[in-house]
């Protein structure tokens, strides 16, 4: 696409994120109902785009050129994946509008209010893997936060992304959202093109690794919301119960291994190796996973499968496997989980499992983290899981937005001063001057 058209995208995009500032909640919900009706009515022709799609994509993975499990995140027709992604649209219906939201108001003086409201960002740019629900997740959450959003996906998934959108803006051409605040580009070179383009766009979020979030970050002047790789670890501590310990961790290993919010790291502690290592091992292998461990975990174990065993070296603490893998190391105590995950891990998600409370909130309060869990799978990292409806991804960013990017993620605010002919020169300390009452106001509607 030449740059013209880029730009062309761009200012259309911009248009519609001045026209989405004044549609209300209920124009929100017509639009996102139509997208569902139409989304299934068009079921078959989407299906159609993504087995073309999978075609193309099976030659690479027959090829060992493309990962098996991209190609699971590629199908869009297996299990109930369609159904869900439609239940997303609906169940963002459902949850609150994010705009208009009142998070601070003040009395300023007799009939001058301060208001803090919450509203759209503008127009976003957002730049995903080959998982083409992903592009309805994230235009509903637009729609619903009020902002236009210019997607890219995977390349691999360029044909269902395409029926997919085309859908969504049918869909739109018949409500009073305007077609433009959901549109799609195709390629590394137009994102290129679109990262100069800060006058027109807000906020751009790469999901993805870690060198397409650094790409982004070094090549723009627009704000970044990175969402990039997940080095997330479990620490079973020397209070752990054994069972919860086991499933905790095969969960956070197995459930969705090439997911970001999967377990890349296991520390444990101590004093449990001779009770606690065997069994979640064992479980471990059970599910095929290789371990990688260290030293002193490796001469603890010394019966089990081999072919599943390997050594480790010190890059495996900064790998994310993205597979039936974890790497495994020996810690001493709580601060020492603290301090490796904070030196290798992502900020994205990190577990802890232990029955003693003092020791889980140590935990909470060191790791530096988006999420930090007691007993519980980092696979609950997640939007849906969340009760968000959906996510635009997880940010591993630190402001802005943390974690599951959900509605609240995509709105900012404004300052809304309602006056009546108020001057600043009123104000002071000298005689004859007003004194600023900084009183809360009791606010229980919505404010234009
Ligand atoms: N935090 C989160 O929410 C999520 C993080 N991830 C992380 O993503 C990684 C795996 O995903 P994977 O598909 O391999 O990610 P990639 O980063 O390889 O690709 C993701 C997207 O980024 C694009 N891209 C990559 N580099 C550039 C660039 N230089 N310029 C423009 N576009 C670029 C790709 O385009 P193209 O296809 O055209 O090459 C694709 O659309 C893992 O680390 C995983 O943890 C995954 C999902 C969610
Ligand atoms: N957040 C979702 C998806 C995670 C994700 O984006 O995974 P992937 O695109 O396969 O890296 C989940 O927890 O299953």
């Amino acid at each position: 696409m030449s740059t013209e058209n880029i730009v062309n995208i761009a200012q259309r995009a911009r248009i519609a994120a001045n026209k989405l500032q004044y549609v209300t909640t209920q124009d929100k919900s017509v639009a996102l109902n139509k997208i569902i009706s139409v989304l299934a009515d068009k079921k078959q022709e989407i299906f159609k785009a993504n087995r073309t799609d999978k075609e193309n994509a099976e030659i690479l993975v027959n090829a060992g050129t493309l990962s098996a499990s991209l190609f699971k995140r590629l199908d869009l027709e297996k299990g109930d994946k369609f159904d869900t992604m439609l239940k997303g649209v609906s169940d963002i219906d459902q949850l609150p509008d994010p705009t208009g939201q009142i998070t601070y108001s003040c009395k300023l003086d007799e009939g001058l209010e301060l208001y803090r409201v919450t509203c759209p960002v503008g127009v976003l740019l957002v730049i995903f893997e080959a998982r083409p629900e992903v592009v309805v997740n994230i235009s509903s959450l637009a729609i619903k936060s009020g902002n236009a959003v210019i997607l890219k996906g995977g390349k691999e998934s360029i044909l269902s992304l395409a029926a997919l959108s085309t859908a969504i803006q049918s869909a739109l051409a018949d409500t009073v959202i305007p077609p433009d605040a959901i549109q799609l580009v195709e390629t590394r070179e137009e994102i290129k093109a679109l990262l100069e383009l800060d006058k027109y766009i807000d906020l751009v979020v790469p999901r993805g690794s870690n060198s397409l979030v650094k790409y982004i970050q070094s090549n723009t002047r627009i704000p970044v919301l990175g969402h990039a790789d997940g080095l997330c670890s479990v620490y079973v501590d020397k209070d752990a119960d054994i069972d919860k310990a086991v499933r905790v961790v095969v969960d956070s290993k197995i459930n969705y291994p090439a997911a970001c919010n999967a377990a890349e790291t296991l520390l444990v502690n101590r004093s449990i190796l001779s009770t606690h290592l065997i069994p979640i091992t064992t479980a471990l292998q059970k599910a095929n996973v290789k371990l990688h461990l260290d030293s002193e975990s490796l001469s603890h174990l010394p019966s089990i499968d081999s072919s599943l065993i390997k050594e480790c070296v010190a890059e495996d603490f900064d790998t994310e496997f993205l597979d039936l893998e974890i790497a495994v190391k020996v810690v001493g105590d709580v601060e020492e989980a603290i301090q490796h995950i904070n030196s290798h891990g992502s900020k994205h998600t990190d577990a802890i499992v232990t029955e003693n409370e003092q020791v889980a909130k140590r935990f909470m309060q060191g790791v530096d983290a988006a999420g930090v869990y007691w007993n519980a799978s980092t696979r609950f990292a997640d939007g849906f899981r969340y009760g968000f409806g959906a996510e635009v991804g997880v940010s591993t960013n630190k402001t802005h937005a943390r974690g599951p990017v959900g509605l609240e993620g995509l709105v900012i605010y404004k300052y809304k001063l309602y006056g009546n002919g108020h001057i600043v020169e009123e104000f002071g300390e000298g005689s004859g001057k007003k004194k600023y009452l900084h009183e809360k106001i009791d606010v229980t509607e919505k404010i234009v």
